[in-house]
């Protein structure tokens, strides 16, 4: 067969591929709907054990390795579950409106913009789109009925903690209401023709540079130019019209200005990823059939045991915490606010009860949200 013509059959099996995996979503909304009048949660790890290994048998005899069958259904098992938590979700809070109008860092190609999208796509029919320049201008949007919903990073598998977003949720009356995790892929992108040898200035967000240092030490020459965000650095490069100046960010996004991969895997950690929350004015109530979160910040004081003595009240009503981090009480020098997420839902009588405890024996507790939680881990089989 010609090369042209397998491509056209390629094309063709693609398009009944996509076919059969929009039939399949639909399949799985409406498995949402039956769960939802059962009383089931949503997530059934048994039926995905049961339909792994049945796909890996069936796979063999067409020449699909487990490894591939397993990949593959991880991908479209994962979309399914969070599809399903999205529908319910927006059943129960009517929040998935055919507009929703979300503040993020950046403009389009950014790596927020591109996180917003992937959330959005889920929940709203239209999306309108307020890119901002800082953390504060985004809450802002969101604080004056500007914009619905606010998507902000909180923390990287390469820099950790996002130290600003921590701070703002200090002090915010806007309520978490959900998150997502995002694979940040760093790339060096330049105009069409530029050379890595002669390459002089460097534009990117402090948090990009922060997570791609260790390349960064390579390259003792180059200045660094701090931009408001990856789509900031990508226009800079693209109005700068020198070949010697670059960016760093997202392949997808940095093609939106018509640049062109230079390098790429820049991040300390091989595994970059990026776990953004999105927050609004109204909390939100998070279905029984979905595993929730619910993130609050406490001041314990500073009397001895008084962290652990919090902490086991957790431990008593079987709580399981994801995250502790501390941050700077502002005009109290040494003294530290604890932000706790735990995988609860607030409505629960073990979270109520541990809440009832925590505000009784430490000096302060304000609940940030309880939200939907987006970590779907993959089943696993033995083949
Ligand atoms: O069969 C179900 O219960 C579904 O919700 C569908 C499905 C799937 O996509 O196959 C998704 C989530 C469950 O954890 C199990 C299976």
């Amino acid at each position: 067969m010609e090369l042209d013509q397998i491509r056209i059959e390629i094309s063709d099996t693609d398009q009944q591929l996509l076919g059969l995996l929009s039939k399949r979503r639909a399949l799985a909304l409406a498995v949402a709907e039956a769960k939802l009048a059962q009383n089931k949660p949503i997530r059934d790890q048994k039926r995905e054990q049961e339909l792994l290994v049945s796909l890996i048998e069936k796979g063999k005899p067409l020449g699909l390795d487990a490894g591939y069958v397993t990949k593959l259904y991880h991908v479209i098992i994962e979309d399914s579950v969070l599809q399903q938590q999205a529908k319910v979700q927006g059943q129960l809070n009517g929040e998935n409106g055919p507009v929703c109008r979300v503040a993020f860092l950046g403009r389009q190609g950014s790596y927020s913009y591109w996180a917003t999208q992937k959330y959005f796509t889920r929940r709203a029919e239209k999306l309108i789109e307020i890119g901002c320049d800082s953390f504060n201008e985004i809450v802002q949007a969101v604080e004056t009925g500007h914009a619905d919903y606010a998507v902000l990073p909180i923390e990287n598998t390469s820099s950790g903690s996002i130290n600003e977003v921590f701070d703002l949720l200090q002090h915010t009356r806007l309520s978490i209401v959900g998150e997502l995790t995002h694979p940040i892929k760093h790339c060096l992108m330049g105009l069409p023709g530029t050379n890595l040898a002669n390459i002089r200035q460097i534009c990117a967000h402090p948090q990009v540079i922060a997570q791609c240092s260790n390349y960064l030490q390579s390259l003792s020459q180059v200045k660094i130019e701090y931009c408001e965000a990856s789509s900031d650095a990508f226009e800079r490069v693209r109005q700068a019209k020198d070949l010697s100046v670059v960016a760093i960010g997202g392949e997808e996004g940095g093609a939106l200005y018509g640049l062109e991969v230079l390098g790429r895997d820049l991040a300390n950690q091989k595994d970059n990823v990026s776990r953004f929350i999105v927050v609004a004015r109204k909390a939100i109530a998070v279905a029984k059939a979905i595993p929730a979160k619910t993130t609050f910040i406490m001041y314990t004081g500073q009397q001895p045991g008084a962290l652990v003595d919090a902490l086991l009240v957790l431990k008593q009503h079987g709580i399981s915490m994801g995250k502790l981090e501390s941050r700077p009480i502002p005009g109290n020098p040494w003294e530290e606010m604890f932000y706790v997420d735990v995988l609860a839902n607030l409505e629960d009588y073990a979270m109520t009860r541990a809440l009832d405890e925590l505000n009784r024996i430490t000096r302060f507790v304000k609940v940030l949200g309880c939200y939907p939680s987006e970590d779907v881990s993959p089943t696993q089989v033995q083949s």
